[in-house]
């Protein structure tokens, strides 16, 4: 469980508000105006944007003031954040340990990991020789082996062509039901959410609304989510 107690988001002149409880092992998927603070809110609970006011729980443990590594969660960004000078075995193995000083049994997981996502016959190339689907695949295996209870993804398959796009969030919704994971997904796409999701948090306005079931919500929308589906 992750609990959003009377956060406050700052940054410049932008402020957002949020307070919820969000269950572990659900698919939540983060919806509203463009500049609304989507990835202002993910940033905040993966510890990369401040709070300026409110706590952070996982459970009973409080991490307000966690550093982003030891958070129980794991980020996945648009532009894959993979290095171009590391192969995409190092690249994975750094989600293990940024020194990449495996142990075996570590470097077994990383071999593991890019099996299951697709890519075991291209371990030793480097990301730019790796096709945009390949390089998304291989981000996913490095979240993998993070192997963290919350998956956090801002809008990561938005460059693929939508058969790609599809195929990765068919990808990531098994991993995540394989491991359990709670997904929080930043998206513009309805159809992501009724496909995926099953709580929409709607952000505008300044605030992010408490999830509700997406289904029923996509179904009968209150005017601002109309507004904003067009
Ligand atoms: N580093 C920053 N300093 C000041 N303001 C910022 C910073 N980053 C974002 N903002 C502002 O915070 C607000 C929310 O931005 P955010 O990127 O979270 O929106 P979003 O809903 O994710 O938008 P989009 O759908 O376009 O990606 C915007 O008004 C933006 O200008």
């Amino acid at each position: 469980m992750l609990r959003l107690e009377g956060l406050e988001i700052t940054q410049g002149d932008f402020r957002l508000a949020a307070d919820m409880t969000l269950k572990h092992g659900r698919k939540y998927a983060v919806i509203g105006p463009s500049g609304a603070g989507k990835s202002t809110l993910l940033g905040a609970l993966c510890g990369f944007v401040p709070l300026a006011a409110g706590r952070l729980f996982c459970g009973e443990t409080e991490i307000t003031n966690a550093d982003p590594g030891a958070r129980p969660m794991t980020m996945l960004f648009q532009d894959n954040n993979l290095f171009p000078h590391l192969t995409v075995l190092q690249n994975v193995g750094l989600g293990i340990k940024p020194d990449l000083r495996l142990t075996s049994e570590e470097k077994a997981r990383v071999e593991a990991a890019l099996v299951r996502v697709g890519l075991g016959d291209q371990m030793t190339k480097k990301p730019n020789a790796l096709s945009g689907g390949q390089q998304s695949r291989a981000a996913l295996a490095r979240v993998l082996v993070q192997a963290r209870p919350w998956v956090l993804l801002d809008e990561p398959f938005a460059a693929l062509g939508p058969a790609l796009r599809n195929e990765m969030l068919q990808l990531v919704q098994q991993l995540v039901a394989e491991t359990g994971a709670g997904l929080i997904m930043v998206t513009h796409a309805p159809e992501d959410v009724r496909r995926i999701a099953d709580e929409v948090i709607f952000v505008g306005s300044g605030r992010a609304e408490a999830p509700q079931p997406a289904a029923a919500l996509m179904q009968n929308p209150p005017p601002e989510l109309k507004a904003y589906l067009g």
